[in-house]
């Protein structure tokens, strides 16, 4: 899989001589037969191909929206504020250390660097782990290019079109805006890839939620992590649900409350004066492969969220861990937002196979044209 995936850096994509409309999900094939359904998407987006998913995990994916292999979470809501449904495991362990392999050999990374302000001055940030993002927000989607003519489906939810053919569209509007133009995005936005769609409609159909984002975070080592925050962005709209897929490595996920101003405790509100008897109060979470945890209502208002960084042995034991989260960003914004903070101008890693560890490959987004 690595020398492909290394090949495909360097090589133009094999040509394809008539556009393959064939489902990708539904397919009989032997285990990892090679056959025209698995030929990976080359989409002009993409600074190189990216692998179907391999039969056997696809069909164990579409076995997840099967009302038999329904999985009830346990309900998180015995603190203020606080709404979340841990499932424990959402994949079968088995399925999910493969699947965390073959997204770490096949997904295109990025060590983000962006500037913010902090107390008026301007800091460089680097971002403590590898990411990678694809969808856009619900003002577009993506549609076959030969066949949109008399189609009006948003195919981000549709993996019957090969993502190669898509280009990006405006959705259709109910408000008095009637343009058929596509805003202009810094950062072309990327159709999620056939390899994520599988895993996007199981998490979906268990969540009762639908989503327009794949955002992807890989822990290497130990030392990579995020800083305690909240997704209350406002793109993504009132209470968000957001739903966070763990693959690979142990890492432990970390929740509190926010501060509650002090006047407002004071005065004992019933409402706020219960939630500050939850400031201080850290919840642990030992998120294992195939572990999910869905966050939503009042959650993301009022509660941070972190992965510090784990001492000693690290997860470099099992390669590191790959977060997923499933999001529904509303407006553009959330489309500028996700791309720079998690794509940015940076050059393309990867995960070398050989050398096991991820290796710089290439430029970012001035070369991040058709291969
Ligand atoms: O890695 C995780 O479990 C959390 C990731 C996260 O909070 C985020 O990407 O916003
Ligand atoms: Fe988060």
């Amino acid at each position: 899989m690595s020398k492909r995936t290394l090949d495909a850096f360097f090589k133009p994509p094999p040509k394809r001589t008539k556009p393959d409309t064939t489902t990708t999900t539904t397919t009989t094939n032997e285990e990892n037969t090679p056959s025209q359904s698995q030929s990976p998407d080359n989409h002009s987006t993409y600074p190189h191909p990216i692998a179907q998913l391999p039969t056997h995990l696809e069909k164990a994916l579409s076995e997840c929206t099967e009302p038999a292999s329904h999985r009830e979470g346990k309900i998180m809501n015995n603190q203020p504020d606080l709404d979340c449904v841990y499932y424990q495991p959402f994949i079968p362990r088995r399925i999910a250390n493969e699947l965390f392999r073959v997204l770490r050999a096949e997904l295109p990374f990025y060590r983000v660097v962006y500037f913010a302000k902090r107390g008026g001055v301007d800091v460089q940030i680097k971002t403590p782990r590898f990411t990678t993002v694809f969808g856009v927000d619900e003002g577009c989607f993506f549609a076959d290019a030969d066949t949109t003519s008399n189609l009006n489906i948003n195919s981000d939810s549709n993996s019957k079109y090969k993502t190669s053919h898509l280009t990006l569209r405006k959705a259709p509007t109910t408000t008095t805006n009637t343009s058929s133009t596509v805003p202009k995005y810094t950062y072309p936005p990327r159709p999620i890839p056939s390899l994520l769609q599988s895993l996007k409609k199981a998490v979906e159909y268990t969540t009762k939620e639908t989503y327009n984002f794949v955002l992807v975070n890989y822990y290497a080592t130990g030392e990579d992590s995020i800083a305690f925050h909240s997704d209350d962005e406002r793109f993504l709209g009132f209470e968000p649900a957001i739903a966070s897929l763990s693959l690979g490595g142990e890492r432990e996920f970390l929740l509190k409350h926010k501060p509650v101003p002090s006047e407002t405790a004071a005065t004992g509100s019933a409402d706020r004066g219960g939630a500050s008897a939850a400031v201080g109060t850290t919840i642990k979470l030992p998120l294992s492969s195939g572990d999910m945890i869905l966050m939503r209502g009042r959650t993301q208002a009022n509660w941070l969220h972190s992965i510090p960084k784990r001492k000693g042995r690290g997860v470099a034991g099992v390669g590191g861990r790959i977060n997923i989260t499933f999001r529904r960003a509303v407006v553009p914004a959330g489309t500028e937002n996700y791309y720079h903070y998690n794509v940015g101008t940076g050059g393309v890693w990867g995960w070398d196979e050989v050398r096991r560890e991820m290796v710089e490959r290439g430029a970012g987004s001035e070369n991040r044209k058709p291969l």
